[in-house]
């Protein structure tokens, strides 16, 4: 398997966040891996290291396998061949150190969970042994709804928000445990262009005080453009890895395609065209932007 990079130094924006830790020690690292369910190989031989404060975009159409590859990072999932560490062990799910995002679901309309209990669960959720003081526990619930712009339904539940607020509360959920790798998927769907800029900075800003490393899967690579060290690009049970001038190429994608894609930059922003159903086995759209479906 052809990739454009396998392990790159760390680029100048992650360096900062980078310095306290040991720049040699990744903290996802892929070897030769593979995932399969049944004879559909999502993707085969993949080799990736993901260092501290790195930003990992990870694009590519319906079915490719970007949520199957956060699951594997959560230990939910098994690896159908070779081997990955997380934080120099085997991955377990449960992980204090792993904020996740999960892709969309709607809390149900009759739900009593409210905003803040959900960030709760997020903080002290994990943990055996006496909680944590109710007001310190009150007061970091605060500050991460504040960050996220949700303090003011910090008490209605769930059910009774829009899809864009209940998933900013999510976030502030995955970063609730202060977390040193962070996986979100696709976390800016249902998002308006305000609310994408506060969690994209909140994200930004958490790796760049706390050396965070940052798995993003999603279908839009414009609005996290000028934060992404590397992208991950799956398609037809192979990828490609390194940086968005390397990736997101007319010829990269061909050739990871196996069809003709061209990629066109207007005005600072990426264009793909032509990436349709290419052999994924499931449907994926005409043209899109930054690599994904609209
Ligand atoms: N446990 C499982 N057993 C069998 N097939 C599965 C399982 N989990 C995922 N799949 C299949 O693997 C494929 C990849 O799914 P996955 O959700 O990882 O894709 P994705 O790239 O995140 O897609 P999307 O862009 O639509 O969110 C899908 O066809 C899915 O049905």
């Amino acid at each position: 398997m052809k990739r454009t990079e396998a392990v790159s130094p760390l680029p100048p924006a992650t360096r900062d966040a980078g310095r306290s830790a040991d720049p040699g020690a990744p903290v996802i690292a892929l070897r030769d891996a593979t995932l399969a369910f049944g004879d559909c190989v999502l993707w085969r031989g993949l080799h990736l290291d993901v260092r501290p404060g790195e930003f990992l975009a990870v694009l590519g159409p319906n079915g490719s396998g970007k949520t199957s590859l956060l699951r594997v990072l959560l230990g939910r999932q098994h690896l159908t061949g070779g081997s990955l560490t997380v934080l120099g062990r085997p991955p377990r799910s449960g992980s204090r150190h792993i904020g996740y995002v999960p892709q969309q679901t709607f809390q149900p309309t009759h739900t009593l969970l409210r905003a803040r209990d959900l960030v709760r669960l997020g903080l002290d959720g994990h943990r055996w042994g006496p909680p944590f003081a109710r007001r310190t526990t009150r007061r970091r619930v605060d500050e991460l709804l504040d960050a996220v712009g949700a303090m003011s339904y910090a008490d209605v539940p769930l059910g009774r928000l829009s899809g864009g607020e209940q998933q900013r509360v999510r976030v502030a959920q995955a970063l609730a445990t202060d977390p040193r790798i962070l996986l979100c998927d696709e976390p800016l769907l249902s998002l308006d262009l305000q609310h994408q800029r506060t969690i994209t900075g909140l994200v930004a800003e958490r790796r760049r005080s706390a050396g965070t490393a940052v798995v993003f899967v999603t279908h839009e690579i414009n609005p996290v453009l000028g934060l992404v060290d590397r992208v991950l690009y799956l398609a037809r049970g192979g990828y490609r890895v390194g940086p968005p001038d390397e990736v997101m190429t007319s010829s990269t994608l061909t050739e990871l395609y196996g069809t003709h894609v061209d990629v066109v930059r207007v005005r600072g922003r990426i264009v793909v065209v032509g990436a349709s159903d290419q052999g994924t086995g499931h449907t994926h759209d005409d043209v899109t932007e930054g690599g994904g479906k609209q």
